[in-house]
C-alpha cells in the first residue's frame, strides 16, 4: 500500500498553470525524486501534498495508517526551500522550541539530533550567524526531530558544496536505514536523482517520464561504444544485423543495454578498429532526450 498517492493534480495562479497533470505514488521506506528545471512545478506539488495548497483538481490518497489530515502532519516532516527557523534564536533554543509543539519528544532526543547533525559545536550560537550549510543541517534536523515517516525536502542543496551535500546525504540515508524514513526529494541536482529509488522526471507541469533511474537509462540514455575505425562497412559486416548501429564521423557508434554488453562485440571486431570509447548513459542524457534541452 502506497504512504500518499496523487492523482492528474492541477494548479493554476491567474492564467499560469503551474502543474498541468501531475499523478504520483509514494512507496513506504523509499526515496523518491522530482527532478525538473526551474519552474517545472515541483514546488507547487509538494504544497500540494502536504497539504498547504489546494490542487484545483485531482486528489490525494493517503494510506489508512494516516486517516485525516490533521493526523498527517504528524507523519510529515518537511524542509522547504526558505528556512522557517527563526534567526535570532541560537539551534539548540530553535529545537527545544520546536519540540515543545509535540508530545513526547524529550530534551534527550534534541540532545541526539544535534549530535547526528554534528551541529553540539554550534549549538548555542544564534540561527542567524551559521554558515549556509549549517543552516541546512538545522532546517533538517528541526523536519526530523518528531521522527515523521515521510520527509519532503524541497530543493535543499541548492547553493551548498558539495562536501555539505554529501554530508547532508550520509545522515539522510542512515536515517532511512535505521528509522525507515520515506524521502520525497525535489531537485535539478541530476546526481541528487541519481541514488533515488524511483524518479519522477517533471517539465512544464507534466510528469514526462517515471521509472527507476536503471530503467530510464536503459530506455532513454543507452551505454554508447564508439568505435573508431577506417574501414566502417567492413566492421559493420562483421557485428551481427540486429544491433542499433549509426555511422559517426570517426566510425561507428553502438547503443548498448549495458557496458558488459560491449565485451562480444570488441572481440568480434577487435583488428578492425584503432581505439574504442564506452560512455554510460547519464540523467543528463534521459532530460536531454526526453525534452531536446539540458536541465540546467
Ligand atoms: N503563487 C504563485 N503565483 C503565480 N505563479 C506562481 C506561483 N507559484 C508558482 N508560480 C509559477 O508556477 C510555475 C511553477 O512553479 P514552481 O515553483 O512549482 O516550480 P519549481 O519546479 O519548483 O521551480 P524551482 O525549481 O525554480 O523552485 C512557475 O512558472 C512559477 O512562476
Amino acid at each position: 500500500m502506497a504512504l500518499l498517492s496523487a492523482n492528474h493534480l492541477k494548479k493554476s495562479f491567474g492564467k499560469k498553470i503551474a502543474v498541468k497533470d501531475i499523478s504520483l505514488q509514494i512507496d513506504p521506506g523509499k526515496f523518491i525524486a522530482l527532478l525538473g528545471p526551474n519552474g517545472a512545478g515541483k514546488s507547487t506539488t509538494i504544497s500540494m501534498l502536504i497539504g498547504t495548497l489546494a490542487p484545483d483538481s485531482g486528489n490525494i490518497n493517503f494510506d489508512a495508517k494516516i486517516p485525516n489530515a490533521q493526523n498527517y502532519h504528524r507523519h510529515i516532516g518537511v524542509v522547504f526551500q526558505e528556512s522557517v527557523l527563526d534567526g535570532q534564536l541560537t539551534v539548540r533554543q530553535n529545537l527545544t522550541f520546536r519540540a515543545k509543539m509535540y508530545k513526547n519528544i524529550t530534551t534527550h532526543r534534541v540532545e541526539d539530533v544535534l549530535n547526528e547533525f554534528q551541529l553540539l559545536t554550534v549549538a548555542d550560537q544564534k540561527y542567524q550567524t551559521l554558515s549556509g550549510g549549517q543552516r541546512r543541517r538545522v532546517d533538517i534536523a528541526r523536519a526530523i526531530l518528531h521522527r515523521p515517516a515521510l520527509l519532503f525536502l524541497d530543493e535543499p542543496s541548492t547553493g551548498l558544496d558539495i562536501q555539505t551535500r554529501n554530508m547532508i546525504w550520509q545522515i539522510l540515508n542512515r536515517l532511512r536505514q535505521n528509522e525507515h524514513l520515506t524521502i520525497v526529494l525535489t531537485t535539478h541536482y541530476l546526481e541528487e536523482a541519481e541514488n533515488a529509488d524511483f524518479v519522477y522526471i517533471i517539465d512544464d507541469g507534466h510528469v514526462i517520464a517515471a521509472d527507476t533511474i536503471p530503467k530510464l537509462k536503459a530506455t532513454y540514455a543507452p551505454t554508447r561504444l564508439t568505435l573508431i575505425t577506417s574501414t566502417p562497412d567492413l566492421v559493420r559486416k562483421n557485428l551481427p544485423a540486429d544491433l542499433p548501429i549509426t555511422r559517426t564521423k570517426t566510425g561507428l557508434s553502438i547503443a548498448l543495454s549495458n557496458s558488459m554488453a560491449s565485451i562480444p562485440i570488441l572481440k568480434l571486431i577487435r583488428p578492425l578498429i584503432s581505439s574504442f570509447e564506452l560512455r554510460n548513459g547519464t540523467v543528463d542524457d534521459i532530460f536531454l532526450t526526453l525534452t531536446g534541452k539540458e536541465i540546467r
